[in-house]
């Protein structure tokens, strides 16, 4: 999907490369320019690449009832504000991997994002050179707590939940959001207590992220990439790998402690046996069982920090989770079974690119006040407005997705601009 081109490849291997940053920019976006107008602000991570850019145009779909409506919801009636032309916008996100930076350059270059922004912090040189645009670093986790905040806050249907199976998405009351725990599994894992906007504290992390699930599934498994390894372990049997509680007490439960005989006792406790080599042991179960072992641990650990702080909520994200049902289980599990039911798992549907959005909404310091999120309205994918309460929300993110598939988000965006106050809306999925 990418022009691989003839530019140098770099080596990025090496390249310690944190942070997100929104993009300085130098071109005066004006509110009558016809073609699209993009914002772009970028999440470089160990392992992932996140963009989020915003582009806009005339959206002629919307007839005058709707934008009534519309206006009405927002509190904007032509009484009492001027009139404002309705245009469309979409925000854009997409994901490369860290390594293949010169893959995400070509992309910004060919969708000529960065005259409306995009860059990285620790290859400023290098956008300096290929695309033209200063850069401006913004903090990793205000990014992070920005980003969800918002997604919580505007998009309705953002959170769910994931047991057994079972995904449900749930209403979030913006007046009773905080305090709440974020988790964002990355290739390292941050757990940050969200007490308001802009007001948290980074509690506690672990070392044992997704970047370890990668890692060492690529050197146990020989996968090429993460997809193949996240598909393998949908075939895998972890009970060939792991020590399962009936395998030390005859096939029995423990029951005095609550333990049954099919909870694991030992994660790869079974590999112990010298009778077996790596090649022995099938790449599905390897799979399957170091995915188990790592996301139950940070449930776990996830669960002992709210414990301490008395949070009953805990929002995962990161795209080391990437929708993967048997992740969110696993990790819905842990959560339930250490606080007995008391504390509840829930799941972001834009998970990976909390960090990328944070940014992107950072833009009020870098002179594009004019763009302001009066209200988010995400209309039902499949056409049917919102009418509250649990519902099936919309598919989740496919497993085969490309790493440079933009997922879209139709948004309702005010951008009261000083030439023309504007009501930015998306042109809604029918
Ligand atoms: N296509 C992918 N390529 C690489 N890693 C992926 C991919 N999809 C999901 N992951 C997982 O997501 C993790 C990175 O998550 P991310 O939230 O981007 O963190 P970071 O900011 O550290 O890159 C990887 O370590 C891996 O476990
Ligand atoms: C250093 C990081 C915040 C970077 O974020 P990431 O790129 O992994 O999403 C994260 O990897 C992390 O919190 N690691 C765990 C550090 C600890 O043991 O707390």
């Amino acid at each position: 999907m990418h022009r691989s081109g003839s530019r140098p490849q770099l080596d990025l291997s090496k390249a310690a490369i944190q942070g997100n940053f929104e993009v300085k920019d130098p071109t005066i976006l004006l509110p009558n320019q016809s073609d699209d107008i993009s914002h772009l602000a970028l999440d470089i991570g160990g392992s992932l690449i996140k963009l989020v850019y915003f582009s806009r145009h005339e959206d002629q779909s919307i007839d005058d009832k709707r934008k009534k409506t519309i206006k009405e919801r927002l509190g904007i009636s032509n009484g009492n504000r001027r009139s404002y032309p309705i245009l469309g916008g979409r925000l854009h996100f997409v994901k490369f991997e860290t390594t293949k930076i010169s893959e995400c350059l070509d992309f910004i270059h060919s969708k000529q994002l960065h005259r409306g922004g995009g860059g990285a912090y620790k290859f400023a040189d290098l956008f300096k050179e290929r695309l033209g645009v200063s850069l401006d670093k913004e903090d990793e986790m205000d990014c992070l707590v920005a980003g969800a905040n918002f997604l919580l806050k505007a998009i309705r249907h953002e959170a769910f939940t994931h047991m057994e199976g079972q995904k449900e998405f749930v209403q979030i009351d913006t007046n009773d959001l905080f305090p709440y725990l974020l988790v964002n599994i990355g290739s390292g894992v941050s757990m940050i207590k969200v007490d308001g906007d802009g007001k948290f504290e980074r509690v506690s992390g672990t070392n044992v992220g997704g970047g370890t699930y990668w890692g060492l599934g690529r050197l146990l498994t020989k996968c090429k990439s993460f997809d193949e390894l996240l598909e393998l372990s949908q075939r895998g049997d972890n009970g060939t790998i792991d020590m399962l509680v009936g395998d030390i007490y005859g096939g029995m439960d423990y029951s005095k402690i609550g333990l049954s005989a099919s909870t694991i006792a030992s994660s790869f406790g079974k590999t112990i046996s010298d009778k077996k080599e790596l090649a022995d042991y099938r790449p599905e179960d390897i799979s399957l069982s170091l995915l188990r072992m790592i996301s139950y641990n940070i449930g776990q650990i996830s669960y002992l920090n709210a414990l301490r702080f008395g949070l009953k909520r805990i929002f995962f994200g990161g795209f080391f989770i990437r929708g993967h049902a048997y992740t969110m289980d696993t990790i819905s599990f842990a959560v339930q079974f250490w606080s007995k039911g008391e504390a509840q798992a829930m799941f972001l549907r834009h998970e990976g690119f909390l960090g990328a959005l944070g940014a992107f909404m950072s833009y009020e310091k870098h002179g594009l006040d004019d763009l302001m999120v009066h209200q988010l309205v995400e209309r039902f994918p499949m056409g049917a407005p919102y009418t509250g309460g649990r519902i099936h929300g919309p598919p989740l993110g496919d497993l085969n997705e490309k790493a440079s598939e933009a997922r879209v988000c139709l948004l309702l965006l005010e951008m009261p601009l000083p030439l023309s106050n504007t009501v930015y809306i998306a042109n809604y999925l029918n």
